[in-house]
Protein backbone atom coordinates (compact mmCIF):
# COMPACT_ATOMS: atom_id res chain seq x y z
CA UNK A 1 0.00 0.00 0.00
CA UNK A 2 1.65 3.21 -0.91
CA UNK A 3 1.27 6.52 1.05
CA UNK A 4 2.08 9.18 -1.90
CA UNK A 5 -0.35 7.09 -4.47
CA UNK A 6 -2.25 10.11 -5.39
CA UNK A 7 -0.98 11.51 -8.94
CA UNK A 8 -0.54 14.71 -7.78
CA UNK A 9 1.50 14.47 -4.91
CA UNK A 10 3.84 12.24 -7.33
CA UNK A 11 3.64 15.18 -10.00
CA UNK A 12 4.50 17.62 -7.14
CA UNK A 13 7.77 15.31 -6.01
CA UNK A 14 8.79 15.04 -9.53
CA UNK A 15 8.74 19.14 -9.92
CA UNK A 16 10.57 19.50 -7.26
CA UNK A 17 13.29 16.93 -7.66
CA UNK A 18 13.96 18.15 -11.13
CA UNK A 19 14.07 22.17 -10.16
CA UNK A 20 17.01 21.04 -8.57
CA UNK A 21 20.73 21.65 -9.46
CA UNK A 22 22.44 20.76 -6.37
CA UNK A 23 23.71 16.90 -5.91
CA UNK A 24 23.12 17.22 -2.45
CA UNK A 25 19.78 18.53 -2.06
CA UNK A 26 18.64 16.19 -5.18
CA UNK A 27 19.63 13.16 -2.46
CA UNK A 28 17.79 14.27 0.02
CA UNK A 29 14.67 15.04 -1.98
CA UNK A 30 14.91 11.67 -3.61
CA UNK A 31 15.27 10.17 0.03
CA UNK A 32 12.22 12.41 1.39
CA UNK A 33 9.45 10.98 -1.46
CA UNK A 34 10.45 8.05 -1.25
CA UNK A 35 10.80 7.98 2.68
CA UNK A 36 6.86 9.04 2.46
CA UNK A 37 5.81 6.88 -0.40
CA UNK A 38 7.08 3.38 0.98
CA UNK A 39 6.39 4.53 4.54
CA UNK A 40 9.98 3.23 4.97
CA UNK A 41 11.27 2.72 8.65
CA UNK A 42 14.67 4.05 7.50
CA UNK A 43 16.53 4.74 3.95
CA UNK A 44 20.15 5.81 3.73
CA UNK A 45 21.68 7.52 0.49
CA UNK A 46 25.22 6.65 0.18
CA UNK A 47 27.80 7.77 -2.56
CA UNK A 48 30.16 5.23 -4.34
CA UNK A 49 33.69 6.82 -4.99
CA UNK A 50 35.92 4.74 -7.59
CA UNK A 51 39.32 4.17 -7.34
CA UNK A 52 42.08 3.73 -9.54
CA UNK A 53 43.07 -0.01 -8.61
CA UNK A 54 40.89 -0.27 -5.28
CA UNK A 55 37.52 -1.13 -4.51
CA UNK A 56 34.80 1.25 -4.81
CA UNK A 57 33.94 2.77 -1.06
CA UNK A 58 30.92 4.02 0.25
CA UNK A 59 29.77 7.73 1.97
CA UNK A 60 26.69 8.17 3.19
CA UNK A 61 25.39 11.34 2.67
CA UNK A 62 21.32 11.18 3.73
CA UNK A 63 20.27 8.78 6.71
CA UNK A 64 16.61 9.02 7.38
CA UNK A 65 14.43 7.41 9.97
CA UNK A 66 11.62 8.16 12.82
CA UNK A 67 13.46 10.75 13.68
CA UNK A 68 14.01 12.86 10.78
CA UNK A 69 16.76 13.26 7.97
CA UNK A 70 20.43 14.08 8.51
CA UNK A 71 22.85 15.72 5.60
CA UNK A 72 25.93 15.23 4.98
CA UNK A 73 27.00 17.09 2.47
CA UNK A 74 30.51 15.71 0.93
CA UNK A 75 32.40 18.90 1.70
CA UNK A 76 31.29 18.75 5.36
CA UNK A 77 32.55 14.83 5.47
CA UNK A 78 35.63 15.96 4.17
CA UNK A 79 36.30 18.43 6.58
CA UNK A 80 35.26 16.75 9.62
CA UNK A 81 36.37 13.13 8.51
CA UNK A 82 38.91 12.93 5.63
CA UNK A 83 38.42 10.55 3.72
CA UNK A 84 35.79 8.08 6.20
CA UNK A 85 34.36 5.89 4.00
CA UNK A 86 31.92 3.49 5.50
CA UNK A 87 32.07 -0.20 6.09
CA UNK A 88 29.58 -1.62 4.43
CA UNK A 89 27.30 -4.86 6.18
CA UNK A 90 27.18 -8.25 3.98
CA UNK A 91 24.33 -7.08 2.40
CA UNK A 92 25.27 -3.55 1.44
CA UNK A 93 28.69 -5.17 -0.08
CA UNK A 94 27.06 -7.80 -1.95
CA UNK A 95 25.00 -4.98 -3.74
CA UNK A 96 27.87 -3.19 -4.63
CA UNK A 97 29.76 -5.74 -5.89
CA UNK A 98 26.92 -7.79 -7.85
CA UNK A 99 26.50 -4.86 -10.03
CA UNK A 100 22.89 -5.62 -10.00
CA UNK A 101 19.93 -2.78 -10.48
CA UNK A 102 18.11 -3.68 -7.36
CA UNK A 103 18.85 -6.34 -4.39
CA UNK A 104 16.04 -7.61 -2.17
CA UNK A 105 17.44 -9.27 1.36
CA UNK A 106 15.73 -12.79 2.00
CA UNK A 107 13.09 -11.29 4.53
CA UNK A 108 11.93 -9.08 1.83
CA UNK A 109 12.19 -6.18 4.20
CA UNK A 110 15.41 -4.69 3.40
CA UNK A 111 15.82 -3.64 -0.54
CA UNK A 112 18.73 -1.45 -2.21
CA UNK A 113 18.38 0.44 -5.06
CA UNK A 114 21.65 0.63 -7.48
CA UNK A 115 22.10 4.09 -9.04
CA UNK A 116 23.73 4.21 -12.11
CA UNK A 117 25.80 7.67 -13.91
CA UNK A 118 26.16 6.38 -17.43
CA UNK A 119 27.20 2.90 -17.01
CA UNK A 120 28.87 3.30 -13.54
CA UNK A 121 27.45 3.28 -10.11
CA UNK A 122 26.91 6.36 -8.74
CA UNK A 123 24.91 5.83 -5.66
CA UNK A 124 23.43 3.21 -3.48
CA UNK A 125 19.72 3.69 -1.56
CA UNK A 126 19.46 1.49 1.56
CA UNK A 127 15.51 0.98 2.55
CA UNK A 128 13.83 -0.68 5.33
CA UNK A 129 10.45 -1.53 5.67
CA UNK A 130 8.26 -2.81 7.70
CA UNK A 131 6.59 -4.81 5.05
CA UNK A 132 7.49 -6.97 1.71
CA UNK A 133 7.41 -4.66 -1.32
CA UNK A 134 4.50 -5.47 -4.20
CA UNK A 135 5.55 -5.34 -7.68
CA UNK A 136 3.79 -1.83 -8.18
CA UNK A 137 6.07 -0.80 -5.53
CA UNK A 138 9.34 -1.97 -6.91
CA UNK A 139 7.92 -0.24 -10.65
CA UNK A 140 7.16 2.69 -8.57
CA UNK A 141 10.83 2.87 -6.72
CA UNK A 142 12.82 1.93 -10.46
CA UNK A 143 10.57 4.70 -12.16
CA UNK A 144 12.41 7.48 -9.82
CA UNK A 145 15.67 6.00 -9.72
CA UNK A 146 15.38 6.49 -14.14
CA UNK A 147 14.06 9.77 -13.26
CA UNK A 148 17.02 10.61 -10.48
CA UNK A 149 19.64 9.56 -13.23
CA UNK A 150 18.23 10.96 -16.06
CA UNK A 151 18.35 14.08 -14.07
CA UNK A 152 22.09 13.45 -13.19
CA UNK A 153 22.83 12.96 -16.58
CA UNK A 154 21.41 16.33 -17.60
CA UNK A 155 23.33 17.93 -14.91
CA UNK A 156 26.60 16.21 -15.69
CA UNK A 157 25.97 17.76 -19.70
CA UNK A 158 25.79 21.34 -17.76
CA UNK A 159 28.62 20.92 -15.70
CA UNK A 160 31.35 19.33 -18.10
CA UNK A 161 33.33 20.66 -20.57
CA UNK A 162 32.79 19.16 -23.98
CA UNK A 163 36.71 18.64 -24.75
CA UNK A 164 37.57 16.87 -21.89
CA UNK A 165 35.01 16.15 -19.86
CA UNK A 166 36.05 17.35 -17.39
CA UNK A 167 33.93 20.50 -14.87
CA UNK A 168 33.53 23.42 -16.87
CA UNK A 169 34.67 26.32 -14.92
CA UNK A 170 30.79 27.79 -14.28
CA UNK A 171 30.53 25.16 -11.97
CA UNK A 172 34.42 26.20 -10.68
CA UNK A 173 32.66 29.25 -8.86
CA UNK A 174 29.47 26.84 -7.45
CA UNK A 175 31.78 24.52 -6.20
CA UNK A 176 34.57 26.90 -4.38
CA UNK A 177 31.35 28.55 -3.05
CA UNK A 178 29.99 25.34 -1.25
CA UNK A 179 33.81 24.27 -0.32
CA UNK A 180 33.96 27.95 1.08
CA UNK A 181 30.49 27.58 3.15
CA UNK A 182 31.59 24.38 5.16
CA UNK A 183 34.74 25.78 5.97
CA UNK A 184 32.77 28.75 7.45
CA UNK A 185 31.24 26.26 9.64
CA UNK A 186 34.08 24.99 11.15
CA UNK A 187 35.29 25.51 15.01
CA UNK A 188 38.87 26.16 13.21
CA UNK A 189 37.71 28.65 10.79
CA UNK A 190 38.83 31.55 12.99
CA UNK A 191 42.16 30.36 12.78
CA UNK A 192 41.99 29.77 9.05
CA UNK A 193 40.85 32.69 8.52
CA UNK A 194 44.12 34.20 10.75
CA UNK A 195 46.52 32.76 8.13
CA UNK A 196 47.10 31.06 11.18
CA UNK A 197 48.16 27.77 9.75
CA UNK A 198 49.70 24.69 10.93
CA UNK A 199 51.57 22.62 7.80
CA UNK A 200 51.12 19.04 9.47
CA UNK A 201 46.94 20.02 9.05
CA UNK A 202 44.49 19.32 6.85
CA UNK A 203 43.53 21.88 4.49
CA UNK A 204 41.44 22.80 0.80
CA UNK A 205 44.00 23.53 -1.81
CA UNK A 206 43.34 25.05 -5.15
CA UNK A 207 45.77 24.68 -7.98
CA UNK A 208 46.26 26.32 -11.22
CA UNK A 209 47.69 24.11 -14.14
CA UNK A 210 48.53 25.53 -17.28
CA UNK A 211 50.60 23.33 -20.16
CA UNK A 212 53.90 24.61 -21.05
CA UNK A 213 54.68 26.52 -24.54
CA UNK A 214 51.47 25.45 -25.90
CA UNK A 215 51.21 27.83 -28.30
CA UNK A 216 53.92 25.85 -29.87
CA UNK A 217 52.17 22.82 -30.27
CA UNK A 218 49.19 24.75 -31.60
CA UNK A 219 51.76 26.66 -33.94
CA UNK A 220 53.98 23.47 -35.42
CA UNK A 221 51.39 20.50 -35.33
CA UNK A 222 47.67 22.56 -35.56
CA UNK A 223 44.75 22.72 -33.19
CA UNK A 224 43.66 19.65 -33.93
CA UNK A 225 46.74 17.70 -32.08
CA UNK A 226 46.53 20.14 -29.59
CA UNK A 227 42.84 19.62 -28.51
CA UNK A 228 44.33 15.81 -28.36
CA UNK A 229 47.14 17.09 -25.97
CA UNK A 230 44.86 18.68 -23.69
CA UNK A 231 42.36 15.52 -23.73
CA UNK A 232 45.34 13.26 -22.91
CA UNK A 233 46.17 15.58 -19.89
CA UNK A 234 43.19 15.70 -18.61
CA UNK A 235 43.38 11.54 -18.81
CA UNK A 236 46.43 11.52 -16.70
CA UNK A 237 44.44 14.20 -13.96
CA UNK A 238 41.76 12.07 -13.99
CA UNK A 239 44.26 9.20 -13.38
CA UNK A 240 46.77 10.71 -10.47
CA UNK A 241 43.89 12.48 -8.58
CA UNK A 242 41.19 10.60 -6.42
CA UNK A 243 37.80 10.39 -7.09
CA UNK A 244 36.93 13.20 -4.95
CA UNK A 245 39.06 15.79 -5.62
CA UNK A 246 37.76 18.58 -8.08
CA UNK A 247 39.22 18.94 -11.56
CA UNK A 248 38.29 21.81 -13.88
CA UNK A 249 39.41 22.44 -17.19
CA UNK A 250 39.41 26.58 -16.50
CA UNK A 251 39.50 27.53 -20.36
CA UNK A 252 42.20 27.13 -23.20
CA UNK A 253 45.14 25.06 -21.94
CA UNK A 254 44.66 25.99 -17.72
CA UNK A 255 42.97 23.45 -15.29
CA UNK A 256 42.24 23.84 -12.02
CA UNK A 257 41.98 21.32 -9.40
CA UNK A 258 40.53 21.72 -5.95
CA UNK A 259 42.51 18.75 -3.45
CA UNK A 260 41.18 18.69 0.05
CA UNK A 261 41.47 18.01 2.82
CA UNK A 262 45.13 16.86 2.94
CA UNK A 263 48.35 18.28 3.90
CA UNK A 264 50.16 20.65 2.28
CA UNK A 265 53.08 17.70 2.14
CA UNK A 266 50.59 14.88 0.70
CA UNK A 267 49.47 18.13 -2.18
CA UNK A 268 52.88 18.52 -3.13
CA UNK A 269 53.10 14.64 -3.65
CA UNK A 270 50.27 14.44 -5.37
CA UNK A 271 51.07 17.04 -8.29
CA UNK A 272 54.45 16.35 -8.05
CA UNK A 273 52.85 12.69 -8.94
CA UNK A 274 50.57 14.16 -11.65
CA UNK A 275 53.48 16.40 -13.13
CA UNK A 276 55.77 13.47 -13.89
CA UNK A 277 53.08 11.40 -15.52
CA UNK A 278 52.86 14.28 -17.66
CA UNK A 279 56.70 15.03 -18.53
CA UNK A 280 56.79 11.01 -19.10
CA UNK A 281 54.42 10.69 -21.56
CA UNK A 282 54.67 10.32 -25.33
CA UNK A 283 52.39 11.97 -27.86
CA UNK A 284 52.16 10.69 -30.84
CA UNK A 285 54.53 12.99 -33.38
CA UNK A 286 54.56 15.41 -30.98
CA UNK A 287 56.97 14.15 -28.14
CA UNK A 288 56.56 15.34 -24.64
CA UNK A 289 55.52 17.89 -22.95
CA UNK A 290 55.47 19.54 -19.69
CA UNK A 291 52.89 21.33 -16.93
CA UNK A 292 53.21 23.82 -14.44
CA UNK A 293 51.00 24.86 -11.54
CA UNK A 294 50.40 27.19 -8.55
CA UNK A 295 48.97 26.45 -5.67
CA UNK A 296 46.96 27.34 -2.50
CA UNK A 297 45.05 26.75 0.32
CA UNK A 298 41.28 27.90 0.45
CA UNK A 299 40.29 30.27 3.43
CA UNK A 300 36.98 31.03 4.67
CA UNK A 301 35.51 34.31 3.45
CA UNK A 302 37.39 34.51 0.43
CA UNK A 303 35.96 35.11 -3.00
CA UNK A 304 37.36 32.92 -5.75
CA UNK A 305 39.26 35.59 -7.47
CA UNK A 306 41.53 36.23 -4.64
CA UNK A 307 42.37 32.77 -4.25
CA UNK A 308 42.70 32.24 -8.28
CA UNK A 309 44.78 35.41 -7.78
CA UNK A 310 47.34 33.55 -5.49
CA UNK A 311 47.81 30.33 -7.33
CA UNK A 312 48.41 32.26 -10.44
CA UNK A 313 51.27 34.56 -9.04
CA UNK A 314 52.58 30.72 -7.95
CA UNK A 315 52.65 29.80 -11.56
CA UNK A 316 54.12 32.77 -12.90
CA UNK A 317 56.74 31.99 -10.10
CA UNK A 318 56.77 28.31 -11.71
CA UNK A 319 57.05 29.87 -14.88
CA UNK A 320 59.38 31.93 -14.50
CA UNK A 321 61.88 29.35 -12.59
CA UNK A 322 61.77 27.29 -15.48
CA UNK A 323 58.36 25.71 -15.81
CA UNK A 324 57.96 21.97 -15.48
CA UNK A 325 57.32 22.68 -11.55
CA UNK A 326 54.90 23.01 -8.92
CA UNK A 327 55.32 26.11 -6.52
CA UNK A 328 52.84 26.78 -3.31
CA UNK A 329 52.23 30.22 -2.82
CA UNK A 330 53.32 30.59 0.96
CA UNK A 331 57.09 29.84 -0.87
CA UNK A 332 56.98 33.15 -2.75
CA UNK A 333 59.19 36.05 -1.92
CA UNK A 334 57.51 39.38 -0.37
CA UNK A 335 59.06 41.63 -3.45
CA UNK A 336 57.44 38.87 -5.70
CA UNK A 337 53.90 38.76 -4.54
CA UNK A 338 53.55 42.86 -4.17
CA UNK A 339 54.34 43.33 -7.92
CA UNK A 340 52.71 40.46 -8.85
CA UNK A 341 49.23 41.74 -6.87
CA UNK A 342 49.51 45.11 -8.29
CA UNK A 343 49.03 43.37 -11.75
CA UNK A 344 46.44 40.52 -10.69
CA UNK A 345 43.93 42.37 -8.15
N1 LIG B 1 44.28 23.40 -29.50
C1 LIG B 1 43.78 24.28 -28.66
N2 LIG B 1 44.52 25.35 -28.30
C2 LIG B 1 44.03 26.24 -27.42
C3 LIG B 1 42.74 26.08 -26.86
N3 LIG B 1 42.54 27.13 -26.01
C4 LIG B 1 43.65 27.90 -26.04
N4 LIG B 1 44.56 27.38 -26.89
C5 LIG B 1 45.89 27.89 -27.23
O1 LIG B 1 46.74 27.83 -26.10
C6 LIG B 1 47.88 28.68 -26.37
C7 LIG B 1 48.26 29.39 -25.08
O2 LIG B 1 49.48 30.01 -25.28
P1 LIG B 1 50.16 31.05 -24.30
O3 LIG B 1 49.13 31.50 -23.28
O4 LIG B 1 50.81 32.09 -25.12
O5 LIG B 1 51.21 30.26 -23.51
P2 LIG B 1 52.12 29.01 -23.80
O6 LIG B 1 52.55 28.88 -25.22
O7 LIG B 1 51.39 27.80 -23.25
O8 LIG B 1 53.39 29.31 -22.96
P3 LIG B 1 53.59 29.31 -21.36
O9 LIG B 1 52.23 29.20 -20.72
O10 LIG B 1 54.25 30.61 -21.06
O11 LIG B 1 54.44 28.14 -21.06
C8 LIG B 1 47.44 29.60 -27.49
O12 LIG B 1 48.12 29.23 -28.67
C9 LIG B 1 45.95 29.32 -27.66
O13 LIG B 1 45.51 29.47 -29.00
C10 LIG B 1 41.97 24.94 -27.27
O14 LIG B 1 40.84 24.72 -26.82
N5 LIG B 1 42.53 24.08 -28.16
Amino acid sequence: MLLKSNPSDLLHSLAELTGLIDRDDLAASLCLTLFEMMQADSMDFYRVFHRTKQLPSLHLLVEFDQQGIRQHSIEQLRSKHPQAPIAPDGFLASALHNNGALAIDPSGFRVILCLRRETELYALLDLTLSRGLSPADLRMLQGFVRIYENHIALLDYGETDTLTGLLNRKTLERQFLKIVTALQNLPSSQALQQNNRDTGSAYFFLVVLDIDHFKRVNDKFGHLFGDEVLLTVSQIMRQSFREIDYLFRFGGEEFVVILGPQTRESVGTALNRFREAVAAHEFAQIGTITISGGITDIRPYEVLSITLGRADLALYAAKDGGRNQMMFFDTLPESEIESGSDELF
